[in-house]
Formats: structure tokens, C-alpha cells, sequence
């Protein structure tokens, strides 16, 4: 066994479920295995900026019980950039050094980053800057981080938009109705065309794929004259109006909160072919659960990877699953490209093959 090493966790960008089985699998390979103290670092970096750093001491029997709690018992944030951070008086200040004396003052070795395609980027400069040796594990139910076959979060969101659509089947059966549910995913449709094939949707709407409102209301029409009396849309945030415009609302500091497209297409099937149409936004129940088997299962693997690439002294890398196994990755080459759904990928390629309207 090598020397005695102090390391930090963190989590950061919006939570997810399976977050707290990640903590519980890095602490328990950490302590359990190897012996090392393990510090919690409280709402993402924001908890190494004060002075003195946030962070709790992570021991066996604190994190004996969270393997099926949704959200992070450590805190997160997705606002912030520490480079340009709003300060009570409204001005942009760089509050990069700051983490890193926090990183520094808590005496730390090394530090696994948990976070999505934002917080990686963020997290890759204060580490090579700040003399950070930083280790990290992909989460987001967006499934946007590239290189990775999975993120943490993204099948529990999955599952809650699948059920969603199961439930809306029989009510829009009911009432002869046209059924849209507006999905999470940013700019990527991952979420949107999975829980679509899974759940039985008739029309997909990603932002990767351009629609027409007339090829929307044409397969319901379609639906109509076969014989099916409802018909369920899934359209992810994204997903342009038909002027080109996404809908969200601009809330300040460059952050804009996606949503909307939803009750615009609701609105416009209304008006161009008469259906009675009701839109149902999953919003956050998307993100706070109680983490699916999967999740759990690769929140514990890439615990133990990142763990034991600390071990093996090997930072700045990503743990990844990639075919049927984890392995590690420069985060370097996860950060440069965006993994938005291939539209000529398999899951595509199935929603046409089932005859799925995606809109184009
Ligand atoms: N390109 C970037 N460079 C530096 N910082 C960034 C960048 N993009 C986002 N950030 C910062 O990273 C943090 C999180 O970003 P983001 O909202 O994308 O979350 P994430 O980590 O991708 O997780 P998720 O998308 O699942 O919420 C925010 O504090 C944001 O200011
Ligand atoms: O929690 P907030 O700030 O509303 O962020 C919502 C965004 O975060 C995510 O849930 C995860 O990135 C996106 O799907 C969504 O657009
Ligand atoms: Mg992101």
C-alpha cells in the first residue's frame, strides 16, 4: 500500500440521482482500501473560495446509508463561473485563486471532480492553474459528456420521463387528446429520444433534428385516420419554434433557464389543425430521485476507478464506461467536443424504423 494521501470530493452543475452512491463508493475505497482521509467539499467550488474552505470530514459510518438518496449530501451549484463570479455589488470577479488556497489550506493531495460537461471545463483550468491534481467522474442527466457511454443521473431521469409518458398513454386515450411532454437535456435530445422509443411516443422532438409544424400535425392527422384517437408528443427544452427562436428566460449573470417550446407547439397544433392538446414539463422531478439500479451501479464503479487512479497517480483524467468496462480518459479530450444525439445513430435509426414522426 503507497503513503497516506488526503483527497476531496465535490459535486457540481445541476444534481442527479446516484450522486451520493458516487460519494459513498470514493469514500469507501478510499478509507476501507487505502486507508486515506477523504474531505467532502460543500456546494462545489464555492465551498474552497471561503475562507476558511467548507468541507466535512467523509468517514464510513456518514456515508453507511445515502447508496439510495437522491440529490448531494454535499451541496452543488450550476452558477458561478469562479473566473467571472457575481459579487453581491454586481460586478464580475475572478475568484480562481481563491480555490485554489482553499485546495491548498485543506492540505489536500489530490481531488475528484463530479460534474457535467460545465463543471469538467471549469474544473480542468482551476486544477492546471492552481496546482490542483484533479480526477473526474462524469454526471448529468444530460448524457452531453463526450467520450463517455454513460453519465451518472442519466437512466433514473430516463426512467422518470418513460413512466411519465406511460401514465399520459392512458389519459390521452381518454379524452381523445394530443399529449406533449416537455424533457430536460440542454442542448442535447438524449433524454428525449430514449424515454420517446421506451415510452411508446408517436412524434420525437430533438434540437438536433429541424421540424416542421406541418410534419407534426400531419402524422396526427395521420394517427386520426387510422383509427388512434391520441397521439403523445415528446419535445426536449431545446427544440427551436418554428422561427428558429429558443424559448427561456433570461434570469441574469448570462444564465438562461431553457423551457417553454412545450406549450408553444401546444399552441400552434391547436391553431393549424383544431386537436385538443395539454403539455405536462417533467422539470426538476427529472433530476431529484432515487438513483435507478444503473445509476447506482455506475456511480459505484467510477467511485472505485477514480479512486484507484489516484492511487496510481494519474490526474487530469476522466473514468469513462466505454464497452462494458470503465477505463480513464484525458478529461482534456472529454471537454473539447459536445456529445449531442447522432442523427444518424442507432437510437435514430430505431425511432424511424418504429415509424416515429421526429419531425423532419
Ligand atoms: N465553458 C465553461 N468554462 C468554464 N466554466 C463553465 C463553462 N461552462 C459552464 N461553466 C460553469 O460550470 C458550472 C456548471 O456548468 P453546467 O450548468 O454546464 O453544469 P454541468 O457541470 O455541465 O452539469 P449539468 O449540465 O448536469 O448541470 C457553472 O458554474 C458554470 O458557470
Ligand atoms: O436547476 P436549473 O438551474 O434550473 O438547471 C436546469 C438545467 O440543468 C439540467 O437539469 C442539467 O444540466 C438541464 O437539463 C436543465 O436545462
Ligand atoms: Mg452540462
Amino acid at each position: 500500500m503507497g503513503e497516506t494521501k488526503r483527497i476531496g470530493i465535490l459535486t457540481s452543475g445541476g444534481d442527479c440521482a446516484g450522486l451520493n452512491a458516487v460519494i459513498r463508493a470514493v469514500t469507501h475505497r478510499a478509507v476501507a482500501t487505502y486507508n486515506w482521509e477523504v474531505l467532502g467539499i460543500c456546494r462545489a467550488t464555492q465551498g474552497l473560495m471561503q475562507n476558511p474552505p467548507q468541507a466535512i470530514n467523509l468517514t464510513l459510518d456518514k456515508v453507511d446509508r445515502i447508496l439510495t438518496m437522491g440529490g448531494t449530501m454535499l451541496g452543488t451549484t450550476n452558477k458561478g463561473d469562479p473566473f467571472a463570479f457575481p459579487m453581491p455589488d454586481g460586478t464580475l470577479c475572478d475568484r480562481s485563486a481563491d480555490i485554489a488556497d482553499g485546495y491548498h489550506q485543506l492540505g489536500l493531495d489530490a481531488l475528484i471532480g463530479i460534474g457535467g460537461d460545465g463543471s469538467l471545463a471549469i474544473l480542468r483550468k482551476l486544477a492546471q492553474q492552481g496546482g490542483m491534481k484533479l480526477v473526474g467522474i462524469p454526471k448529468t442527466i444530460d448524457n452531453d459528456v463526450a467520450i463517455t457511454e454513460r453519465s451518472i443521473g442519466f437512466d433514473t431521469a430516463v426512467n422518470i420521463a418513460t413512466e411519465a409518458l406511460d401514465r399520459l398513454h392512458f389519459t390521452a386515450a381518454s379524452h381523445d387528446r394530443v399529449m406533449i411532454l416537455e424533457v430536460m437535456g440542454r442542448d442535447a435530445g438524449h433524454i428525449a429520444i430514449s424515454a420517446g422509443i421506451a415510452g411508446g411516443a408517436d412524434v420525437i422532438l430533438i434540437p438536433e433534428i429541424p421540424y416542421t409544424l406541418n410534419n407534426v400535425c400531419h402524422k396526427i392527422k395521420q394517427l386520426q385516420e387510422q383509427g388512434r384517437n391520441f397521439c403523445l408528443i415528446v419535445v426536449s427544452e431545446a427544440v427551436r419554434t418554428a422561427s428558429g427562436e429558443v424559448l427561456q428566460s433570461n434570469v441574469g449573470f448570462g444564465e438562461c433557464r431553457l423551457g417553454g417550446i412545450g406549450q408553444y407547439l401546444a399552441q400552434e397544433i391547436c391553431n393549424s389543425i383544431g386537436a385538443e392538446t395539454r403539455v405536462t414539463v417533467l422539470g426538476h422531478t427529472q433530476r431529484g430521485a432515487t438513483p435507478s439500479p444503473l445509476d447506482r451501479l455506475i456511480a459505484s464503479a467510477f467511485g472505485v476507478a477514480a479512486v484507484d487512479l489516484i492511487a496510481n497517480e494519474q490526474y487530469d483524467r476522466m473514468v469513462t464506461w466505454q464497452y462494458r468496462q470503465v477505463v480513464s480518459v484525458p478529461i482534456e479530450e472529454t471537454i473539447k467536443h459536445y456529445q449531442a444525439v447522432n442523427p444518424n445513430g442507432t437510437l435514430v435509426r430505431t425511432a424511424r424504423g418504429l415509424g416515429i414522426c421526429l419531425g423532419d
